[in-house]
């Protein structure tokens, strides 16, 4: 959309799509707040600061901003007067927005000098950056005593004797985190991420009293239920915690209040002894710089999750963000004695740059226990952005798991489709629940959009036609039939089910009920006990964070489509447990191997303020 009021530099960069209205609207009331003069090359850049954070990062990289909107794809930027980063900079660090006007100390923008060049932010970013950097950094300088032979005992208790095919990464993850004060907990999808945080508790009750104080966490109401739920198995299962812990959105942890401020902060810090942080890659900036500005020094933070899955819709990447920073640009004591000889360190298999990461509290699980390594092989290429060895994976003849379904050739996935309805309607027409959420979870169709022939409305339309085809019902006027497959999209915390959660409706005597899998038990619901559900056919990969499926189709929208990057296919890729349909042509798969979420950052490396305002900020 076009600003018609709009002259000079801003009007063209609106004109060319790079700028939305939004841009232009907020950069015009940041200068006229802060009652400074403010020249086109100045304002320009703080329309890109505001555009920054509207689509994920904390900051502009002012030497690679053309680079970064031509990558995403906004608008025609070639013919656009781009100014010549140094002169952008120079103007900016004498521009009152940075420096601060003589008629008061509001400085809405900050300027900082990196190893990725100088960036822009709006000062609200830069704050929570800095406070970020500076509580991890204190929290690094120091470590907690722990007893060699007696963390030795809690991991033998904790783990058990091991089953001897290889170094037990999950154990030394264990010793890390009871090592450091902030550990981070990396890997792929069944990694035992989850199954290590459990023990991790454990081992945490063994050394420091059944007394300790636990919080759980995830940035969605259903991460968190499943964290909850798995937790909670593994204590009826096997081993007691005493803490018994609760896992709640990071939102609930801080209460979070209706005018969007927060009971937690740093003059009311959080009880806990531990805090374990699940699915920590959909957390933002904002709600992570809370959390540690939350915390007690002598709490150990835990944060888990995939560096590699699609990141938070809003700003921040801050999980990527701490697995990849600079090892030569931070501080901290490295782990203790009691590390190395507990996490049996000179029988190690990491690389120098994990061995590296280890002092940085950032440890990575490699070992697949879910899927088959072929799905992993797939992933693996994905992340390394290797196009040729993905395409190379995926086509030919012979049994793969991963393979590239011609759009214009859909047999296959129609069989795959119409037989998982098949199977659902059948299940759920007897009433038999765990047959139907089984049914229900042996394949999802996944898009990257939401509207139009490659997304979830034009898929879905597609399904049901097959599916009515083949006998399926046709669904009247809004009302459930047995087979149906349910999504849902808002939390419900009274009735436990999630936005995300998906159910299958399925007799219940002479009326229906929905079925929802919640870890080893079956929720089952009246249709009046639920408010927001739609019916299922395809999902947003989005949507489907967290989820398994034993089977997944992906369906690739076309290569110029900015939502197609290799964090997107990751995240649909690695949904599956045993095979996977990717519906697209060579050309769209390569595009999505090649495009990543660019998100700029200064937490990576250190920073250096340039005409700032604010005494903390030299990043030191
Ligand atoms: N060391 C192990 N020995 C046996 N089974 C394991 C081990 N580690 C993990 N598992 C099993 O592998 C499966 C996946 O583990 P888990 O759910 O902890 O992985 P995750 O990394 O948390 O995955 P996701 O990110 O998808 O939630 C679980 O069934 C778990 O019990």
């Amino acid at each position: 959309m076009i600003v018609e009021s709009e002259t000079g530099l801003l009007s063209a960069f609106n004109e060319a799509g790079v700028l939305a209205p939004s841009d232009v609207h907020v950069a015009r009331s940041v200068a006229r707040l802060s009652g400074a003069t403010v020249d086109d090359d100045v304002l320009l850049a703080t329309a890109l600061a505001v555009r920054a954070v509207r689509t994920g990062s904390t900051c502009v990289q002012l030497d690679r901003i053309a680079e970064t909107v031509a990558d995403r794809g906004d608008g025609a930027t070639g013919d656009l007067p781009w100014p010549p980063a140094t002169r952008l900079t120079a103007a900016l660090a004498a521009s009152e927005l940075v420096t601060g006007a003589p008629s008061g100390p509001l400085a809405p923008l900050a300027l900082a000098e990196s190893a990725d060049g100088p960036l822009l932010y709006l000062r609200k970013y830069f704050r929570q950056e800095q406070s970020i950097r500076r509580i991890l950094d204190e929290r690094s300088a120091t470590r907690p005593t722990v007893d060699a032979a007696a963390l030795t005992a809690a991991l033998d208790e904790a783990f058990g004797a091991g089953d001897d095919t290889g170094y037990d990464r999950q154990r030394a993850a264990a010793a890390l985190a009871a090592t450091s004060w902030t550990t981070v907990l990396a890997g792929g999808p069944g990694t035992g991420k989850t199954y290590t945080v459990a023990r991790i508790l454990a081992m945490t009750e063994t050394l420091l009293g059944d007394d300790i104080r636990i919080g759980l966490c995830a940035p969605t109401g259903r991460a968190a239920a499943q964290l909850q739920s798995s937790i909670g198995e593994y204590s009826r299962t096997r081993r007691r915690l005493h803490s018994d812990p609760t896992a709640v959105t990071v939102h609930r942890l801080l209460g979070s209040r209706p005018d969007g401020t927060f009971v937690r902060g740093a003059g009311n810090r959080l009880p806990f002894d531990v805090v374990v942080v699940d699915e920590t890659s959909m957390l933002p900036v904002t709600m992570m710089c809370r959390l540690l500005e939350s915390l007690r020094a002598d709490t150990r933070l835990i944060l888990v999750g995939d560096p590699h899955q699609l990141v938070s819709v809003e700003a921040g990447a801050v999980l990527a963000d701490l697995v990849e920073r600079d090892p030569d640009e931070t501080t901290g004591v490295g782990p203790p004695q009691a590390f190395g000889s507990a996490a049996a360190l000179d029988r190690a298999d990491f690389t120098d740059g994990e061995r590296s990461a280890l002092t940085r509290g950032v440890i990575t699980l490699r070992r697949g226990h879910r899927y088959g390594d072929r799905i992993g092989d797939v992933a693996e290429a994905v992340n390394a952005g290797d196009a040729d060895r993905v395409l190379d994976l995926v086509t030919g003849d012979g049994d793969r798991p991963v393979t590239l379904v011609d759009p214009d050739d859909l047999d296959g996935v129609r069989g795959s489709v119409v037989a998982w309805a098949r199977d659902l309607r059948a299940a759920a027409r007897t009433g038999d629940a765990r047959a139907a959420v089984s049914a229900l979870r042996s394949h999802r169709v996944l898009c990257a959009h939401r509207d139009g022939r490659f997304g979830v409305a034009g898929w879905s339309r597609r399904i049901l036609g097959w599916t009515a085809d083949d006998g399926g019902a046709h669904p009247v006027g809004g009302a459930w039939y047995a087979g149906e497959p349910l999504l849902v999209t808002a939390n419900d915390r009274a009735q436990d089910v999630y936005n995300g959660d998906s159910g299958v409706v399925i007799a219940d005597g002479d009326a229906l009920a929905a079925v929802f899998e919640r870890g080893d038990t079956i929720k089952r619901l009246h249709p009046s006990q639920l408010a927001d559900v739609v019916p299922v056919y395809a999902m947003t990969i989005h949507r489907s964070q967290g989820s398994q499926f034993a089977e997944v189709t992906v369906v690739l929208p076309p290569a110029d489509a900015e939502l197609l990057t290799r964090e997107l296919l990751y995240t649909a890729i690695t949904r599956a447990e045993s095979r996977v349909r990717i519906v697209g042509t060579p050309d769209s798969l390569r595009a999505a191997v090649g495009r990543r979420v660019a998100r700029a950052s200064g937490l990576r490396t250190r920073l250096r303020e340039v005409g700032g305002t604010t005494s903390d900020a030299s990043g030191t």
